[in-house]
Formats: structure tokens, sequence, C-alpha cells
């Protein structure tokens, strides 16, 4: 994609539904009992192969593609059918590991796959608890896909101390943990998302029937504007309708400590989770050091909060985020590597960044890693960079947002 800047953001517009959520949709939706009626879903590449894969197990599911709207007929705990093939989770860390959670308990024998990206990602960090569960599963060298999983006789609950910030591996435990003997207690010593926590609840009012679920705008998605019309001068934006989970908002606290013009109102629930419109306008930034503990609240933001590092005044330190390292593509050396590329300051720790704010940037040529949060935040860095720049292999935007560069166009002022 071509990017000419220096532009404005100005106007209103709906980021499409929560990642996160709509893989669990999905999954609880197939697992339940009857009918599910899915609104707002995400309709990108990690949620289609989620789809696909609960297709291939025998589960009905109606995607309406005008409306954004799936229609579940969930097979019940026990009803999934044997897959005819390898599961294929593509690109997507959380469609493998918490698919993971649910063949756990299946009686069946069943194998996880995925693309050069994920085949090179971490898996050992669900395959030790799931052991533990007595889950028979497996992975090249005990840590990559493809994973297999064979039936066990009997699953039981654990008591697990998360050893990293991940969601992924506290839901793959929590779904296992349906199908298991025994209580099972997750402990994580830093937040992290819970979307699965309030799903699970959401379903078990009803004892796991179908229920109707209205998926909330994605944060992470909106993340992009929100960075985008706070260092676009004259810029002023509203977002509907996106899900505000405080387990999600670690990117309004960051920005509103960098002195940004930011506020949420007509804040609701739906289907246990907040939701709210964000409005935001150009501010002036200020670095910052980041907190430990808000890592978790922010850790797919962080590629578009180094962006907004860059063009703010004084340094940004982000420590204790080496999960970067083990997303679609080390987030740290592109980070680094790209913004460098026109003109940032920014310098890689082994845990994190540090970003000095500064004034002269030139366009360039940047590469995405085929990572989508990477292509999609160097898009915002060239719109507020003079001069025409190019980002490379931006396909990978489908991965989470396809209609990345459609929404941009419609805020987009000369
Ligand atoms: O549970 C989820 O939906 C996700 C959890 C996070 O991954 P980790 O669990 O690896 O931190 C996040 O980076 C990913 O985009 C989505
Ligand atoms: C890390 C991400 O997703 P996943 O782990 O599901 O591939 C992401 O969307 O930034």
């Amino acid at each position: 994609m071509e990017i000419i800047g220096k532009k404005s953001l100005k106007g209103e517009i709906k980021v499409p539904g929560d990642k996160s959520i709509s893989h669990r949709a999905v999954i609880f939706g197939s697992i339940s009992e009857g009918e599910t009626v899915v609104e707002n879903i995400l309709l990108s590449e990690d949620v289609l192969n989620t789809i696909e894969c609960f297709r291939e197990m025998g589960v009905d599911i109606e995607i309406n593609k005008e409306e954004n709207k799936l229609r579940i007929i969930g097979n019940g705990l026990y009803g999934l059918k044997k897959p005819k093939k390898s599961l294929d989770c593509g690109n997507s860390g959380t469609s493998m590991r918490l698919l993971a959670g649910v063949l756990a308990g299946q009686n069946f024998e069943s194998t996880l796959i995925g693309d050069s990206s994920l085949s090179k990602r971490p898996m050992d960090r669900i395959i030790n608890p799931l052991r533990k569960m007595n889950v028979n599963i497996h992975g090249v060298d005990n840590k990559y896909p493809p994973i297999s999983i064979c039936p066990s006789k009997e699953l039981y609950g654990i008591e697990y101390t998360l050893p990293m910030a991940s969601a992924q591996v506290k839901s793959a435990i929590l779904l296992a943990s349906l199908y298991a003997k025994g209580e099972t207690k997750v402990i994580e010593k830093k937040t992290t998302r819970d979307h699965t926590e309030r799903m699970m609840e959401y379903f078990d009012e009803d004892d796991f029937k179908g229920k109707n679920i209205y998926v909330p705008g994605d944060i992470s998605s909106a993340a992009f504007f929100i960075i985008g019309a706070s260092i676009m001068k004259d810029s002023s934006i509203v977002l509907k309708d996106v899900g505000i989970n405080p387990t999600r908002t670690g990117i309004i606290d960051v920005l509103q400590s960098m002195g940004g013009n930011i506020g949420v109102k007509n804040i609701r629930n739906i289907n246990k989770e907040p939701i709210g419109d964000i409005y935001v306008s150009y501010s002036p930034l200020m670095g910052i050091e980041l907190d430990s503990a808000i890592i978790g609240r922010l850790i797919d933001e962080i590629p578009i909060i180094a962006v907004g590092a860059m063009f703010a005044q004084g340094s940004t330190i982000i420590r204790n985020a080496e999960e970067l390292k083990y997303k679609e593509t080390d987030r740290i050396h592109a980070i680094v590597t790209e913004l460098r590329k026109v003109g940032g300051d920014i310098e890689a720790l082994e845990d994190g960044l540090i970003i000095k704010g500064t004034s002269t940037f030139y366009p360039g040529v940047l590469d995405s890693y085929n990572d989508h949060r990477i292509a999609m935040a160097l898009s915002i860095a060239a719109l507020n960079i003079d001069g025409k720049s190019k980002i490379n292999d931006d396909r990978c935007i489908n991965i989470s947002y396809p209609q990345f560069y459609e929404s941009l166009q419609k805020i987009i002022m000369e």
C-alpha cells in the first residue's frame, strides 16, 4: 500500500468485532447445545480458521457475510465429530491454543497445524499444563506445531500458576477443565484478557445451551485510529461501540498518561462485556515509562503505542514485554527495524523498547513481516510523515482487520 502523509483524521467510524471475543463465540457456540446467534462477528482470516475447524468437526455454522452474523447449531460438549483431516489454524495462535483445550476432552484423535509463522510459535506453554491434566498431547520437540492430541481415559483438574502472562494459555486450561474431574484453578500474576471467563459464565447461566452474542468492536483495531488521531494535527474522531473490558483498555490509560485527549461515553454492558464510544482528538504527547502491570492489558497495541511515542516529546520506556517476541513475528525486532527507516530513534531491549521522541521524519519503504499489527502500525506512522511511503506485504491485515484501509479512507482529511 502506498501512503501519502501528512494527513489528519476526522469523523465517526465503527471498527469490526473483537477478534478474541469472536473466536470464543465460535468455540462456546459450537460446544453448547442448540442455536447460538452471533452478531457483529469479525469475519477475518483468523476467525474464519476457527469456524472452519469446528465445521470440520461436524458443527453447522452458517455465515452471513453481509450482516456479519453467524448462526451456530452447537453439538454440545461431547458431540464434536472426529475431523477427517488436520485442523488448520492458519496464522492464528488463539485458534490453536484454545482449540487444544477443547480437543483435550474429546474421545477422538486430532492434529492441529498452522502456517509457517504459527509453526514457529511456542506451544509448550499449553502442552505442559494440559499434560498435568492428563491430556495426551504432543508437539514437535515437545514445543512446536503440529500438535497431536489422543483421547485420555480421564482428565483431572489442576491448580496452575501461569509462568507467563497469557490469556491463551489460561483459556486452554479453562476449556479443558470443562472435561476434567475436580476443580481447576488458574492463577495469574499479571492481568490478561478475561473474555473466556466472562463467556463461560454467560453460557453457564443456561447450562451450556445456545446463547445470543453481540461482539463489541475490537479495541485492538480501534488502537490504530486512537493513536492516529492523537498524533495527527487537527484530528478528532469517534469510534462507536468499542469493547472496553478493563483487561483490554491499557491503551486508554497509557494515552491519558502521555497527555492524550481521549474519553469514553455511552458505556453499557452486553453479554457480560462492557462497550462504549471512544472520543479522541489531537494532543501533543509526552513520553512515559509503562508500568509492568499494564503490559498484559495492551500487549497487541505495543507496535502502535511505539508509533505514538515516536512522535511524542521525551522518552517512552516499555519493559516486561518479552511476549512480543512470540507473536506472528518478533515484534520488538520488527518495530525497531522499520521505525528506524523513517527516522525513529528507537532501541530494542531484551524485553521491550526505548523510544525517544524526535521531530524529523522521512518517508520510507517499510516491511510488515507479514504481521497484521506491524502493517497497520506502520501505515499510521506513514500517514503522519510528509511524502510517499510504501508498506510491503500488507495483505496480512486480513488476519484481523480486512477493511482497515477502507475505514481509514472514511476519516482521512487532506
Ligand atoms: O486470548 C486471546 O484472544 C489473545 C491473547 C493474547 O495472546 P497471549 O495469550 O499469547 O498473550 C493476544 O496477544 C492475542 O492477540 C489474543
Ligand atoms: C498475537 C495475535 O494473535 P494470535 O496470537 O491469535 O495469532 C494478534 O492478533 O496480535
